[in-house]
């Protein structure tokens, strides 16, 4: 595709006036009109102070995310805030990160430690249902954030953070990002200038420091002598082209980044599922049917996620209806041309997994919950006509890994109980930062006859 071409024209428009009496009411509402005006077109939203190009069409979306990616930036003012709680991304270095993690946690890898997230997540489940005995509600993303931050911990972190202190992270964690949602929505204040949820936010830091420093400070003492598969022995390991490596300072960022890209998405991803599994009875069938097959009262471990088969199709499709991350946005660099539309330098272009998703000439029946879609050899798409997990140089290097823990929470949920979901599994999810249920999903556990002990114990 040309970069400029004298032929090109303008995107259509839409006027932030047609939409902003839904947007006040209902912004998932809002989105979805923007989509239907667009119609898979490249569109101008004109916001006033912002004018953002939103791209929905799998084709379009390659250009912005992988093929002309250098251009479409993912630095900038735009992740400000989030440097507040990450840092500021550690240029070369970076790159080093994300290679440790994605040879950690995706490919051959996940055999190597699918057995221990196994014993994990059974242990979580064990306690989960103490907690949520003689059918005490128990509130889901409260219960999946315990599981998924164990999980992590254990798989990346190894002994270097107790269970305790995994879990308090986690409350943390959840606090800061929390109290950084105002200034995501204003991300033109410098951070400089005192803004809404800066207390909160800096009793949440100090706390997440108290706990991160110590640990690397410790592995950095200790040299990188260590053969540990754990993320921060690797990155102690880790180099640059130029030789540099990793400071105190680096590696703690660095950790701090892995909890925010692979907790609050998973945590919102499996309370979806429950929101999912509420309504779906007879997907929630197939999925127990399928798990009794494959685990039955047996021993829950790694060799199991293949046979897994239908679980992860849910698991997928869950994510095509609801992806946590509705928006990714870009910093446009120099002027552009995609399918012969101009697109003007300097502003900003946002990508929309949540409508992309929702195309009806893409996914027929777009808002049918059909796992289906998923089984191997259905009719091919788009290569990224799938977006839940991005793509391109920042793409997630997670999704396997989630994957995974998915399967496994199911399992180790569903061969053991009857998962009650409580409230309306048809409400329609809220528009944030993220995709998320609009209320607090209650569920309940009901043992299984029969099915009482776990099936996992090491
Ligand atoms: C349901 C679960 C998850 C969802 C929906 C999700 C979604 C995403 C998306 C959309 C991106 C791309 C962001 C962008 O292009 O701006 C991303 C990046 C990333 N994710 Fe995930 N993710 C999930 C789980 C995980 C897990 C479990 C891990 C780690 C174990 C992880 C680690 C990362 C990392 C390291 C990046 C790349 C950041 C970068 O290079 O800029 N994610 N994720």
């Amino acid at each position: 595709m040309p970069m400029t071409s004298a032929l090109s024209r303008r995107a259509g428009e839409i006027p932030f006036r047609d939409i902003a009496p839904t947007f006040a009411r209902d912004p998932l509402a809002a989105l979805e009109r923007i989509g239907a005006r667009a119609g898979g077109e490249i569109v101008r939203l004109r916001l006033g102070a912002m004018n953002p190009y939103l791209v929905t069409r799998p084709e379009h979306v390659e250009h912005v995310l992988s093929d002309n990616a250098a251009n479409y930036g993912r630095e900038g003012w735009l992740w400000n805030p989030l440097s507040r709680l990450v840092g500021e991304p550690a240029g070369d270095l970076w790159w080093s990160w994300r290679a440790v993690l994605r040879e950690l946690v995706s490919g051959p890898s996940i055999d190597r430690f699918a057995d221990e997230m196994a014993v994990t997540i059974v242990r979580a489940v064990d306690e989960m249902a103490e907690r949520g005995a003689g059918g005490t509600r128990l509130i889901a993303r409260r219960e999946m954030s315990r599981i998924v931050f164990r999980a992590i911990t254990r798989v990346l972190v190894g002994d270097m953070l107790t269970t305790r202190q995994s879990l308090r992270l986690g409350e943390s964690m959840t606090a800061a990002t929390a109290a950084l949602r105002p200034r995501l929505l204003a991300p033109f204040v410098p951070n400089a200038v005192p803004f809404f949820g800066d207390r909160t936010f800096g009793r949440a830091l100090r706390e997440i420091d108290d706990l991160v420093f110590p640990i690397v400070r410790e592995a950095r003492e200790r040299g990188d002598r260590s053969a540990g598969h754990d993320v921060v022995s690797r990155l102690l390991r880790a180099t640059t082209e130029d030789g540099d490596r990793f400071t105190v300072r680096q590696l703690r960022d660095s950790l701090v980044s892995l909890y925010v890209g692979a907790t609050e998405t998973t945590v919102i991803a499996l309370t979806f599922l429950w929101v999912v599994l509420g309504r779906e009875d007879d997907v929630r069938e197939r999925l127990t049917e399928e798990i009794d097959r494959v685990v039955g009262s047996g021993r829950l471990n790694g060799s199991h996620l293949r046979e897994l088969t239908y679980t992860k199709q849910v698991a997928l499709e869950t994510l095509r209806l609801y992806p946590p991350g509705w928006m990714l946005p870009r910093v446009i660099g120099r002027d552009d041309v995609i399918d012969g539309v101009r697109i003007d330098g300097g502003g900003l272009i946002v990508v929309s997994p949540y409508l992309t998703h929702r195309l009806p000439d893409v996914w027929p029946e777009p808002t049918r919950f059909d796992p289906g879609r998923f089984r191997p050899g259905h009719e091919p798409r788009h290569r990224l006509a799938y977006l839940t997990f991005g793509a391109g140089p920042h793409g997630c290097v997670g999704r396997s890994f989630f994957i995974a823990e998915m399967q496994l929470v199911l399992a180790a949920l569903l061969s053991r109980f009857r998962v009650e979901v409580h409230g309306d599994p048809t409400a329609r999810p809220k528009l944030g930062m993220t995709l998320r249920p609009r209320d607090e999903v209650e569920i309940s556990l009901v043992p299984r006859a029969g099915r009482e002990s776990p099936p996992a114990r090491s």
